[in-house]
């Protein structure tokens, strides 16, 4: 594929798990060269139509999740009241055929039903989502359902008509998109496979090719230390050789023993690679190689490529006010061209494009959807929370997952909204408001400070303050600001919080009993390696499956390390893989402590025994590992002497 299907997008659902990583081939050589001209990589003439949603603002939140940050900037007294009151009927406004938004059906449903001017820019972006005059790569996304080559025929007259669109000639529009789409899918099949014949291409990685010729001139010498120092003096390389470089190394690390440079070692290929990736991508070295480590080479340049791509733009039904089926009607009726997210979600659309801003229509402003990224919703359908529950969201400012558990409760029972962050709990009030959630009660504490605060709850969502590694398409400046001293901060904070937070859930609980663990980064030590010690300290609880039907299985040995293996059963989301942030979910099931399975247990002393830890297990709390925590505790007075204009001792101790 070429220069033309670069940025096109799937929605998020679940891609087949456990494929092998997709070759480099000719696409993503193309999509290197692109970035040469960056930021002017699109080929394509959208002139025609303004499609697609740029991102709403974000801010540099590095805590923040997602984008429903966005909900930070509302002005609460310019939200109305419902101006759909009626709508949770059953028998809405009639609006058509819209069964396909009853739960299954993922038809995509597009093009508004009224005329509209599409040249016009009647609304004012308040926030500036979907802005009419605003293209962004998602506009090239291929659509779901790619049509039949009679669809083609019969409506390829229209396809290119700007003649307003109206009732009468909606459809064929429509069909004239989807064939269109599939043509462009055609094109892009055949320059694949032109790609694949064209010995030629030195672009193409192909891992398997037995038979490659070097060609005169084009032969790989990987720079040494003293060229990269040389290189370095001179203002560092250029962007061609960087790309150039990084093909070559990836196609040599593919097959190292065939080739590789004679007297050159895997490592230092490794190292020119990730280096090139840093400076390719904008990334700090540490970081780089961090993400670099978690996938075999060529899947990792997938990695770093997907977060240089927005993701797909969604939202969440608020079931407390609306049917997805009715919003959907409302929105379109609006000009936005949106359908289901997938089968995972009946809540869930993703947004394609739109002649109004998405974050202030009045169904938005009425509270009949949230702005949320799509891995967003995979935590609480893994709290699976059930009417007349106690629940506790311990981090949980601005409040998507808050107001999503909220409207699985059917504002029945009780939802405990905390965040440590007193600023970011006004924007969790006022989503709470606007999405009319009754059964939420906000309040501010250091999670840590639970339970002794208030226990007793039925479930624990821990959406844990990470380093956002999964969020780098909405947030780059993670590419940078990110040491290696905040992952071990944060990774502390996060074993500290996840202890807390299985001690909030009461193992009496009738119906529940459940703690969600979950972050939107991808690295190891924030999910796996905190599931793993949560494990190790609470010796009554267990992992259990996470109830999502797709997402790779944690890992139970990286690095050395080895873990639990039932962290086998935690879910790894990637945005090169499942097209939605890089995310993690854990679900543990929390037992009474004296009802532990003694394999278990045996299993507990013989891993927290060879440790050298406190092996006191049965019935008994583990507390923290004090010579474990002593830099941490130390770091943290500091802060806070510091936090309060104090200037703290010189430290005694050093973090690991
Ligand atoms: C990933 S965000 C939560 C997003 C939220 N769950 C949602 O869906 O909208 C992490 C949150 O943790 C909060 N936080 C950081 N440290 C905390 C602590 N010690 N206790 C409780 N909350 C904390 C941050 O203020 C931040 O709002």
């Amino acid at each position: 594929m070429g220069h033309r299907s670069k940025n096109k997008q799937p929605p998020p659902e679940p891609l087949k798990e456990n494929a092998s990583p997709k070759k480099l081939g000719k696409r993503k050589a193309d999509t290197l060269e692109e970035k040469v001209a960056r930021p002017t990589k699109k080929a394509k003439d959208k002139s025609k139509k303004t499609k697609n949603p740029s991102k709403p603002t974000k801010k540099n939140t590095p805590d923040a999740d997602a984008w429903e940050d966005v909900e930070d900037d509302l002005d609460m007294k310019a939200q109305a009241r419902s101006l759909f009151d009626d709508s949770d009927g059953e028998d809405g406004a009639s609006v058509g055929d819209l069964d396909e938004f009853d739960v299954d059906n993922d038809e995509p449903l597009r093009g508004p039903v009224q005329t509209f001017d599409f040249d016009s820019d009647e609304e004012v972006p308040e926030l500036e989502p979907m802005g009419k005059t605003k293209k962004s790569k998602q506009i090239e996304r291929p659509l779901k359902i790619i049509p039949t080559g009679s669809d083609l025929e019969s409506d390829s007259d229209s396809s290119d008509s700007d003649d307003p669109i109206t009732m009468a000639n909606m459809e064929a529009r429509s069909r004239a998109l989807d064939a269109q789409a599939a043509a462009e899918a055609e094109l892009d099949v055949e320059e694949m496979q032109a790609a694949a014949f064209d010995e030629d291409a030195e672009e193409d990685f192909d891992m398997d090719d037995e038979d490659e010729e070097v060609e005169a001139g084009d032969e790989f010498h990987l720079p040494t230390a003293e060229e990269r120092e040389e290189e370095k003096k001179n203002g560092g390389p250029d962007v061609h050789v960087v790309q150039r470089r990084m093909r070559h190394c990836v196609r040599v690390l593919g097959r190292f023993s065939k080739r590789a440079e004679k007297g050159r070692s895997r490592s230092e290929y490794v190292e020119q690679l990730v280096s090139d990736i840093a400076s390719y991508y904008g990334y700090n070295d540490f970081l780089a190689e961090k993400l670099f480590q978690l996938f075999p080479v060529a899947e990792a340049v997938e990695f770093f490529e997907s977060n240089e791509v927005p993701r797909p733009v969604t939202i969440r039904t608020n079931t407390l006010r609306t049917r997805r089926r009715d919003l959907a009607q409302a929105l379109i009726n609006r000009g936005v061209n949106l359908e289901p997210i997938g089968k995972w979600t009946n809540v869930g659309l993703q947004v394609f494009e739109s002649s109004v801003p998405i974050g202030a229509t009045p169904e938005y402003l009425a509270g009949h959807y949230m702005l949320q990224a799509a891995s967003s919703f995979l935590p609480v359908i893994a709290l699976a929370p059930q009417p007349n529950e106690r629940i506790l969201d311990m981090a949980s400012a601005p409040g998507g997952k808050t107001t999503h558990i909220a409207a699985l409760l059917q504002n029945t029972g009780v939802v405990f909204a905390n965040d440590a962050n007193k600023a970011r709990t006004k924007s969790l009030s006022a989503n709470v408001h606007r999405l009319g959630c009754k059964n939420v009660v906000v309040c501010s504490y250091d999670g840590r400070e639970f339970p002794k605060v208030m226990g007793g709850f039925d479930r624990v969502l821990l959406d844990a303050p990470c380093s956002g590694t999964g969020v780098i398409s909405k947030d780059s400046s993670v590419k940078v600001n990110k040491s290696e001293r905040d992952f071990t901060l944060l990774a502390h904070l996060q074993k500290q919080l996840i202890l807390c937070a299985i001690d909030s859930v009461t193992p009496d609980s009738k119906t529940g009993g459940y703690l969600v663990y979950s972050t939107c980064s991808v690295t190891v030590d924030e999910n796996e390696a905190v599931v793993d010690y949560a494990l190790r300290k609470r010796p009554n609880v267990k992992l259990v499956d996470t109830g999502l039907e797709f997402g790779r299985e944690g890992y139970t040995k990286y690095r050395g390390k080895v873990f639990n293996p039932s962290v086998k059963l935690t879910r790894r989301f990637y945005p090169h893989v499942h097209n939605m942030d890089g995310f993690y979910v854990a679900k543990f099931k929390v037992e009474k402590r004296g009802k532990i399975a003694q394999e278990t247990l045996d299993k507990m002393d013989v891993e927290i025994g060879e440790e050298g830890v406190n092996s006191e297990t049965n019935g008994r709390t583990i507390a923290f590992d004090d010579e474990e925590d002593k830099p941490y505790l130390e770091e943290a007075a500091r802060r806070r002497m510091k936090a309060k204009g104090l200037r703290p001792p010189p430290r005694k101790t050093v973090a690991a």
